[in-house]
């Protein structure tokens, strides 16, 4: 697939994040949505019919997925800017490289265990720490074969046979939502269908299990969900055609710069109904003192120049935390994050990182074992690491547009899930 990123300047150099001298006032249109992008590459690899993935995100994340399937035999076509993926066997040896991508990490093994031959995976070194050991404990009693060396961890190789069982399992999925998507997308395919009980902490990130289902039932398979429990029977799976949304969270950033500099940013095409996370931010940005607004399709966030403090569990929406953390360090009064332990695995440990970064440009964030603390402070420009976190990136851009002198280390780690953060982020300040 071509690669699509613009030049981005070496992953060594500091980004002189600038600083806004006046209201930001304007209108974007964002890359597809990681989540739905890379379920929809999954659906229509698994799918008898051919299917066309519209406007599919291009970037690291959907890069790794399209390799991944292609590895395990799937024909990926770039069409215009869709993709368009036709039905094949699946098949080994194949090797598949994850990088940090929780996605390709936890949707792919399902996969791989209806593939014919030993699938291996491995990717960035922080692949390693991530959790999958409940996923490979779930598929193993479903009938997969994996060897990961007892680490419940990868790298990793799974024994693919062509098909698999499946039927009745538990899982704890406290520490990622994608343990339960991940068994969802495969499920159609196993012998038996999976009746699958979630048992532990309460799952995180719930919209993303819902846009599972839903995207499960738009291709026609059949799913009956409870409260912990799903149900998935076998049968076909039909996707002709799937269409991906804006990537909401990434419109964090954007829509953050709006209050934190009294101005209006228009994010167009914003989905009426959609099971993206990032839907939240209506909400989130308006508790924090913005005003929100719709014409059509485009959604406008309006700064009011002041900007409130915020006291709420994200557990359901932990990936907004970066950006929601920066705006907190820049409010009026204090804020207090809770609910999102789970992103202490994520790309990195995000409690740690915002409250190492914040307070090293002279904030005060302490650190709760499942959230953060946040109290305003004057701050001062310097070094804000990015711990090769995407999220965490952006989140020092929203920083900078309030405080001169901040650089970002390794802006390019955007390219995650944003095919060209700098320049859009540029392009929205001029
Ligand atoms: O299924 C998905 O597409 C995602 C699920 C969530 O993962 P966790 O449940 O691990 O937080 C989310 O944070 C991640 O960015 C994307
Ligand atoms: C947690 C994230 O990604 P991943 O899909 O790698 O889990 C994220 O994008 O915030």
């Amino acid at each position: 697939m071509p690669d699509t990123a613009s030049p981005q300047p070496p992953a060594t150099a500091n980004w002189p994040a600038p600083s806004a001298d006046r209201p930001v006032r304007a209108r974007l249109s964002l890359p597809g949505s990681k989540s739905v992008t890379n379920r929809a590459l999954v659906l229509a690899t698994l799918s008898e019919t051919p299917c066309m993935v519209r406007r599919p995100l291009a970037s690291r994340d959907s890069d790794l997925m399209v390799g991944a399937l292609r590895a395990l035999g799937a024909r990926v076509e770039r069409d215009g800017e869709d993709l368009a993926v036709t039905p094949a066997d699946l098949r080994g040896p194949a090797t598949v490289d994850v990088g940090n991508a929780g996605t390709v990490m936890r949707f792919v093994p399902p996969m791989a265990a209806l593939t014919a031959g030993d699938v291996r995976f491995d990717g960035d070194p922080r692949s390693h720490e991530r959790p999958v050991g409940a996923l490979l404990g779930a598929l193993r009693a479903l009938g997969a074969d994996i060897d990961d060396g007892g680490r419940g961890a990868l790298p990793m190789t799974v024994h693919g046979t062509g098909s698999l069982p499946g039927g009745g399992v538990i899982l704890d999925a406290s520490g990622s939502s994608q343990f339960v998507s991940a068994l969802l997308l495969s499920a159609a395919r196993f012998e038996n269908g999976l009746r699958l009980r979630h048992d532990g902490p309460p799952v995180p990130s719930r919209p993303h299990v819902d846009m599972t289902v839903e995207m499960l039932r738009a291709a026609g398979v059949d799913v009956e969900t409870g409260e912990d429990e799903w149900r998935v029977g076998p049968g076909p799976i039909r996707a002709t055609e799937i269409p991906v949304e804006p990537d909401l969270s990434n419109a964090a950033p954007f829509l953050a710069a709006a209050l934190v500099t009294g101005g209006a940013v228009t994010v167009a095409d914003w989905p009426e109904h959609t099971t993206q996370a990032g839907d939240a931010l209506r909400s989130l940005l308006a508790r924090m003192g913005g005003e929100v607004g719709r014409e059509g399709t485009d959604l406008t966030v309006y700064g009011t120049g002041k900007i409130r403090g915020l006291e709420a569990d994200l557990h359901d929406v932990g990936e907004l935390t970066p950006t929601i953390a920066a705006l907190a360090a820049l409010a009026d009064t204090p804020s207090r994050l809770t609910g999102i332990a789970h992103l202490r695995r994520h790309e990195t440990d995000r409690i740690a990182a915002l409250a190492a970064e914040i307070n090293g440009l002279g904030g005060h964030v302490e650190e709760l074992e499942d959230g953060l603390v946040i109290e305003p402070r004057r701050l001062h420009g310097g070094v804000f690491r990015s711990y090769d976190d995407h999220r965490m990136a952006t989140s020092g851009a929203v920083l900078g547009l309030a405080v001169p002198g901040i650089e970002v280390e390794d802006i390019a780690t955007t390219r995650k899930t944003l095919p060209d953060f700098p320049g859009l982020w540029s392009e929205v300040l001029s």
